[in-house]
């Protein structure tokens, strides 16, 4: 939408956030930092102190410039090992407990144990691929009063009878992500508490990844903040032509354009190298 489209629906009441939020100032992006605490990460079979050197990467990250560390005990990965609760939570939860007091911690998860449970430990932002689809997590995050990201997964459509009725994959994902949106706040979830993500990566191809980052605005003009995680995704490799490279450049370059678009969060493996970037997207302002 452009500026004079989005005041319009402002004015109509049909769009929340305030306009400067989206197109004027706002107060610049916020970088959320990649925690994983998955065998592929930490864990080598306990053969050193996992919890520490995890604990020693979420300050590293802070140092960085990360906003929040985003802890994730289980890979999200189509076709990754399913973690069962008590593995999750042995791997998320002693990391929580030993950061919570310095540092903004999200629990990317979801299961609601998780979610309850590392809740209560000091994280304050419940991060879910699913967008809350679980009755149980959004009734775990009105209780908790916490802030929730709640993406948009395709294959977890919102409304199983809705079929997607458009051949547009922005117009498609901006929908759920409204649907999402209403049935956490039928729920109990504040307005003020709940970000938007429109799942790059989860089941939308190449092209519907890239569609969705080019009209990153679109998104951003729901109403609710955004966050934007493209992170070493593989569509930067297909649209940038190196496959197997580590992708920085592309993440830095994604998140950097999103940041300019309306996206309020952005979720990254890189953060120094993003948190640089996104100060030259501020200084723009
Ligand atoms: N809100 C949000 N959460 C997410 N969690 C995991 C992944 C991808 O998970 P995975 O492929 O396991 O890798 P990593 O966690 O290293 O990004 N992507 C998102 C995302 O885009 N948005």
């Amino acid at each position: 939408a452009t500026p004079d489209e989005y005041r319009a629906l402002v004015d109509e009441g049909v769009v929340r956030k305030p306009f400067e939020e989206v197109f004027g100032e706002g107060d610049g992006t916020d970088v959320m930092g990649i925690l994983n605490v998955t065998p592929d990460s930490f864990y080598d079979g306990g053969e050193h102190d996992a919890v520490g050197d995890a604990v020693e990467r979420a300050y590293e990250m802070n140092a960085e410039g990360a906003d929040i560390i985003d802890i994730g005990g289980e890979s999200t990965r189509p076709g990754a090992e399913p973690v069962p609760v008590e593995e999750e939570l042995d791997r998320v939860l002693p990391v929580v407990e030993r950061i919570a007091d310095d540092l903004t911690v999200s629990v990317d998860t979801r299961k609601p144990e998780v979610a309850r449970e590392a809740l209560e430990a000091g994280a304050e932002i419940l991060n879910d691929v699913t967008g809350l689809a679980d009755p149980e997590t959004r009734r775990v995050a009105a209780e908790a009063g916490c802030k929730v990201v709640a993406m948009d997964s395709v294959n977890v459509p919102v409304d199983p009878s809705a079929q997607s009725y458009y051949d547009d994959v922005v117009t498609d994902v901006a929908r759920r992500l409204s649907e999402t949106a209403l049935q956490a706040r039928r729920a109990g979830v504040s307005a003020e508490d709940i970000v938007l993500d429109p799942g790059v990566g989860f089941g939308k191809g190449t092209d519907g990844d890239l569609e969705l980052l080019r009209r990153t605005d679109e998104i951003a003009s729901l109403g609710y903040p955004v966050l934007y995680g493209c992170s070493r995704k593989s569509f930067l490799g297909s649209a940038t032509g190196e496959e197997e490279d580590d992708r920085l450049a592309p993440s830095v370059a994604a998140h950097f354009y999103a940041a300019l678009r309306g996206a309020s969060y952005v979720r990254v493996h890189d953060v120094a190298e993003t948190a640089r970037a996104l100060r030259l997207a501020e200084s723009f302002d």
